[in-house]
């Protein structure tokens, strides 16, 4: 609520006589004058009479204006000055008296207690104006005078206080000055040092009361006293203000007093444990508590916020380093025996883990499994130990295990690994277990007269059986050769009847019985589906294992639908009792397998696969019990080398061959000291000082590219200290070391392999290269040939086609030409190297716009877990000559390029 001020009506005529005052010459304001805020206050003018009552200003209420808490102060714009000056200009004021009325008054229409002085001091005004008839001059100009600077009500502002007494809000600010009064003697401090005290409405009135030119009695002779209870005394009683003053201050001296004496006493019954008077029991009346339900225990089981089943999130953990003799594990003592023979002495973390999980000897009810163990771990015995061992059992040869692999290399060794299992099973009461591989090397007619045996018998009443019954759903040529479309028109129309079911033979009354030739199929998908589709008599009808190996890249490319395809086999193809049952298990059905060193934890592929009671193997790394997404061979140690000019990264590749760090012997130990060396810097790359960074920037032109990519200084010391300790050396070592070269395509390898010819005549011979481009049979020879110690073959240079899974024994270096393709990709390349458990170094040229990528994704990543950090290595600058050199060598290469073109 505010007040306004709404001037009477038809306005105020100035009288003469104020127009002829000094102050109203400056001022237009009426004598009746309002302040800024409407407020009415009277004035004295000697020689002018007063206005009369019903000329005075109205005050207009609104209730609807927000109210302030307390009151605010609103500076006019003239009066910007801060409050010391503020004072002076009311002593100026005072002193000179030419001040408009308005700009003495402080502005302030909003607050509740504005209105409240307002209203009063309009009162004042009005009484004032009829005061200031009776009342003699001086007394005025005293009474006056106590208003301004001290704040002395009148009688009539008195009487207001008196009014407002009513008000809560009031009463509890006037409680609060009272009791600041006590403490402040008596208004000491000046008005304008507190801004609340410059918005008190006494001011408002005193104003003018200065105005008047009567000068106001010394501060000195006033008695200092709070502003509340100036507001309570009347003007005329001096004497009770002291009076008054002294009884409150015997009040408070009494209330103080209590207050002692109560705490002193509290303190006394604290100090002494007096208990507190117990309360009296409470009256029932009869309204006894109903009977309760007993309070509920608190709940102990934890919330789980699990998302993934059970077995993918909690999986079967075993240590790497676990080894366990195979007998133990439920394998018979000649199997053992002649895995021994082949080197296998004891069975390795995964296969202690997945073989009593498999065997028939396994009291946990059966199910799927699932395999995630790092490269060159023994997945393959893991699965085809077992394998052999339950088909062993059987009488007939039937089609009951299926192994599919991504790639043909895979598949052959693959079959190396099963043969041997079979050889550790034969004889004793055992069948020799037949393993056949489908890999498209050969015709399929060949490949098919290798997987199904066929036997014709005259039976003219199964002919006629068969001749009455649907096409036979378990095998049937749906897409025939154009050998059997001419066959079908010389044949006539039997002939089609017998593409339509196959066991019908080439003459009347003659049947044709299929039968499998293998016990197990190894092979690549495309071809399982060419064989599903064309192959009469081949059949899934009892196959009980199903082995998916790489199994995140099976499963995460389509290869011609191969699984929809197979999984649709496996439902139809049971019409044939007991078709799937294990020997030796209270079992049936297929039972898969699934294995890679970075198997996918995506459920929507592995739930097409409809997994049954699966169970998930996982290999730990280290001591640190956390399951990472990959995990690199304990004994695998990485090096990235730094590629300053990625234009001549064929040089730092010579360079990299060249030197001492790679100088190890065919089973990858270390021959030399300056690899150990690196070896040791790199284990303890996370406590190299970093104070010989000067070696660094000697060495690079722009080392600072490297800590930019790269925030871990740890590992940027490491590399600082290697590259002073072991710098790369051009000394030639003795031999080529044994190393697989990765590029990122085809047509890298087979220019890389070239390029290193022409620059070093004496590697041509050296030099072998993979592709998918390369024949198969070289391939194999290839691999053959590179595996064996004393072949002159050194360097493979090779696409990511032998990536996964190839077992090259010994294998001690993998260099990483170009980057791979991703995180998985990097895993599998490496794990060429340091393979059941051996020493293997893995080598990576990474650009300096790569090394961001390089060590992001993989050379810090979390998601890769190894046993030691990465470390680093510096190639020298490259020579001006050597520069030439590779120019003329890549002239060399581009002439040869375009001559082959031509040819
Ligand atoms: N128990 C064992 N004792 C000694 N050597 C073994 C044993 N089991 C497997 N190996 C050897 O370990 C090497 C790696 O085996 P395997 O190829 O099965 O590994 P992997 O886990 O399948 O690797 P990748 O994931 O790369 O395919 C092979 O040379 C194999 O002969």
């Amino acid at each position: 609520m505010y007040s306004r001020y709404i001037p009477s009506a038809g306005g105020q005529k100035p009288t003469n006589n104020v127009q002829e005052s000094p102050v109203a010459k400056q001022s237009p304001a009426p004598p009746t004058a309002t302040n800024g805020d409407g407020l009415s206050y009277s004035r004295y003018i000697p020689g002018v009479t007063p206005q009369k009552q019903a000329e005075t200003p109205t005050v207009q209420r609104f209730e609807d204006e927000p109210v302030s808490p307390q009151p605010k102060r609103k500076r006019n714009d003239g009066e910007q000055l801060q409050e010391p000056q503020t004072k002076k200009s009311k002593k100026s004021k005072r002193g000179k008296q030419d001040v408009p009325a308005e700009n003495m008054v402080e502005q302030d229409g909003d607050t509740e207690e504005a209105d409240d002085k307002a209203e009063h001091t309009s009162k004042h005004a009005r009484r004032r104006e009829k005061d200031s008839e009776a009342v003699p001059e001086e007394q005025a100009s005293a009474e006056q005078g106590k208003k301004t600077k001290k704040s002395k009500p009148s009688e009539q502002h008195g009487a207001d206080v008196k009014e407002r007494k009513g008000k809560k809000e009031k009463k509890k600010k006037d409680k609060k000055r009272e009791e600041a009064s006590d403490e402040a003697d008596n208004e000491s401090a000046p008005d304008d040092q507190n801004p609340e005290r410059t918005v008190d409405p006494e001011m408002v009135d005193a104003e003018p009361a200065t105005e008047n030119g009567i000068t106001p009695e010394p501060e000195e002779q006033q008695p200092k006293k709070p502003k509340k209870e100036k507001k309570k005394k009347s003007q005329d009683v001096p004497m009770n203000e002291a009076q008054e003053a002294e009884e409150q201050d015997t009040r408070h001296k009494a209330v103080f007093e209590r207050l002692g004496k109560s705490l002193k006493y509290a303190e006394i019954i604290k100090e002494q444990g007096i208990d507190e008077e117990p309360e009296e029991p409470a009256e029932l009346h009869g309204l006894e508590p109903l009977p309760q339900p007993p309070r509920a225990a608190p709940s102990t089981a934890k919330p789980t916020y699990e998302t993934l089943p059970p077995w993918l999130s909690a999986p079967i953990c075993v240590s790497a380093d676990t080894r366990t003799p195979f007998a133990e594990l439920g394998i018979l003592p000649k199997a053992a025996r002649v895995l021994e023979q082949k080197g296998y002495t004891e069975a390795f973390a995964v296969q202690t883990a997945a073989l009593p999980l498999l065997l028939p000897t396994n009291k946990q009810q059966p199910g799927d499994l699932l395999v995630s163990a790092a490269t060159g771990s023994g997945k393959t015995l893991a699965y085809a130990l077992p394998i052999v061992r339950d088909l062993s059992n059987s009488v007939v040869t039937r089609l009951r295990a299926l192994v599919v692999l991504p790639t043909r290399e895979l598949v052959k060794q693959a079959q190396e690994t099963f043969e041997l299992c079979a050889k550790a099973y034969e004889g004793e009461d055992r069948k020799r277990v037949r393993v056949g591989i489908a890999i498209g090397n050969q015709s399929l007619a060949s490949e098919q007269d290798l997987l199904v045996g066929k036997e014709t018998r005259y039976d003219p009443e199964a002919y006629k059986q068969l001749e009455q019954e649907a096409p036979s759903s378990s095998s049937h040529a749906t897409s025939a050769s154009k050998e059997d479309d001419l066959d079908a028109l010389l044949g006539g129309p039997d002939t089609q009847q017998r593409r339509a079911n196959p066991r019908l033979g080439p003459w009347q009354g003659q049947v044709v019985d299929f039968s499998s030739k293998v016990d197990v199929l190894i092979c690549t998908p495309g071809r399982l589906v060419e064989h599903l589709d064309q192959t009469p008599g081949f059949t899934l009808s009892h196959v009980r294992w199903l082995v998916v190996d790489e199994a995140d890249k099976l499963l995460a490319q389509s290869f011609q639908g191969w699984l929809d395809v197979v999984l649709e086999k496996f439902k139809t193809s049971s019409s044939v009792f007991g078709a799937r049952d294990f020997p030796d298990m209270p079992y049936s059905g297929v039972r898969k397998i699934l294995l890679s060193a970075t198997l996918t934890r995506d459920l929507s592929l592995l739930n097409q696969l409809a997994l049954w009671r699966p169970k998930l193997i996982v290999l730990e790394s280290g001591q640190d019990a956390q399951v990472a997404e990959h995990s690199l061979p304990e004994e695998l140690r990485e090096f990235a080398v730094r590629v300053h000019d990625a234009n001549l990264k064929p040089l730092y590749l010579l360079d990299l061959l060249r030197s001492p760090h790679m100088a190890t012997n065919d089973d990858g130990v270390a021959k030399n000291e300056n690899l150990l060396a690196t070896r040791a810097q790199s284990d303890a790359s996370s406590d190299t000082s970093s104070d010989d960074s000067s070696s660094d920037s000697d060495s690079s032109s722009d080392s600072s590219s490297d800590s930019d990519t790269d925030s871990d200084t740890s590992s940027s010391s490491s590399s600082s200290s290697e590259s002073a300790t072991s710098r790369t050396q051009t000394r030639k070592p003795p031999s080529t070391p044994r190393s697989l070269i990765f590029t990122k395509s085809n047509e890298s390898a087979l220019r890389l392999s070239r390029l290193l010819a022409l620059l070093d005549p004496s590697l041509a011979t050296q030099i072998g290269t993979l592709t998918s481009t390369t024949p198969t049979s070289v391939r194999r020879k290839t691999l053959r040939a590179f595996s064996a110690p004393a072949s002159p073959l050194r360097l493979i240079i090779a696409s990511d086609l032998v990536a996964r899974g190839i077992d090259i024994p010994k294998l001690p270096h993998v260099i990483n030409y170009d980057l791979p393709p991703s995180v998985a990709g990097y895993v599998h390349r490496v794990g060429r190297t340091a393979r059941a458990g051996r020493e293997g170094c893995a080598w990576t040229l990474v650009g300096d716009g790569e090394s961001g990528w390089f060590w992001g994704k993989i050379g810090k990543s979390a998601a890769v877990k190894r046993a030691q950090k990465v470390g680093r290595v510096l190639i020298e600058e490259m020579s001006e000559e050597r520069i030439e050199e590779y120019e003329a060598a890549l002239e060399k290469l581009g002439k040869e390029a375009l001559e082959s073109r031509k040819k």
